[in-house]
């Protein structure tokens, strides 16, 4: 199986990338860096992508930019652009905690990646835009993957929210909570991504690393080297999860 994983910036690449290394003792082919799609940065390159083959499974990780919106195009044009077909896509990288569930250091894989914020503010409270009655709000990974996932890695399974813009008040903080009461994270790019990966008929999963609580906005206090590492401890112990379970739905298909 190819999993695409979805960072947005390079540094949660690097983790991703330092936690896929392959044992010593079989080391595998050199990863292979390469741009795909237009030229879209300062610099003139396309999209990063990164690729890593593991025994029983091929990753390319992809530095899709800040945002749904950004993740949903990175995402979608890797999808559009790519010579062999994906069967999982991942969004990976950072993200705030909800105390006391989720501290910092620790990490959180999705049972539901939610668009906290896609929706109307009215009078009586914020309404989301499937209630409105436009699309969806919800992604829903495989519920097996998941679990094995965050029993592996010994992550909290939760709702992780998908925001436009950081929680940085007590207020706002306690909003969320009221309308996600289970959410164990929130970060910016898990929404856009399975907007994309659905568009492709395509599983998905995401798993946060713990830099910040989600409250009041203290960029200081964020521990982004604390959280990169357990990213990268998260997607060492993944690699062979995610193998193991593309090699069993890869057989389920095969039956079916
Ligand atoms: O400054 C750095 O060295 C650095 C390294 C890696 C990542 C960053 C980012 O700032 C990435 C922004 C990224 O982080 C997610 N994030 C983190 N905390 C939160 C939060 O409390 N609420 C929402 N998102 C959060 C988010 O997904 C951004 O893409 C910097």
């Amino acid at each position: 199986m190819r999993a695409l994983v979805v960072t947005a910036v390079g540094a949660e690449s690097d983790s991703v990338l330092t936690g896929l290394t392959p044992h010593p003792d079989s080391p595998g082919p050199e990863p292979r860096t390469l741009t795909l799609g237009h030229p879209r940065t300062k610099s003139g390159e396309g999209y990063l992508i990164t690729r890593r083959d593991l025994p029983g499974i091929a990753f390319d990780v992809l530095v899709g930019g800040v945002g749904p919106a950004a993740a949903a195009a990175g995402t979608a044009t890797a999808l559009a652009l790519a010579e062999t077909a994906y069967g999982l896509v991942v969004s990976a990288g950072i993200g705030g905690g909800f105390a006391p569930a989720a501290p910092v250091g620790s990490l959180v894989v999705a049972d539901a990646i939610v668009a906290a914020d896609l929706g109307a503010q009215t009078p009586d409270g914020f309404v989301d835009v499937a209630t409105l009655g436009f699309g969806r709000t919800v992604h829903l990974p495989p519920a097996e993957l998941a679990a094995r996932a965050a029993e592996a890695t010994g992550a909290l399974l939760a709702p992780v929210l998908t925001v436009s813009t950081v929680t940085g008040t007590a207020d706002g903080a306690a909003a969320l909570t009221a309308r996600h009461p289970m959410a164990g994270a929130e970060a910016m790019e898990g929404f856009g991504v399975a907007e994309a990966a659905a568009a492709h008929g395509l599983p998905v999963l995401e798993i946060r690393a713990v830099s910040n609580a989600v409250g009041p906005r203290d960029r200081a206090a964020w521990r982004i080297g604390d959280a990169l590492a357990a990213l990268a401890e998260g997607f060492r112990v993944l690699g062979p999860v995610l193998a193991n379970w593309g090699e069993r739905h890869e057989q389920h298909r095969g039956r079916g």
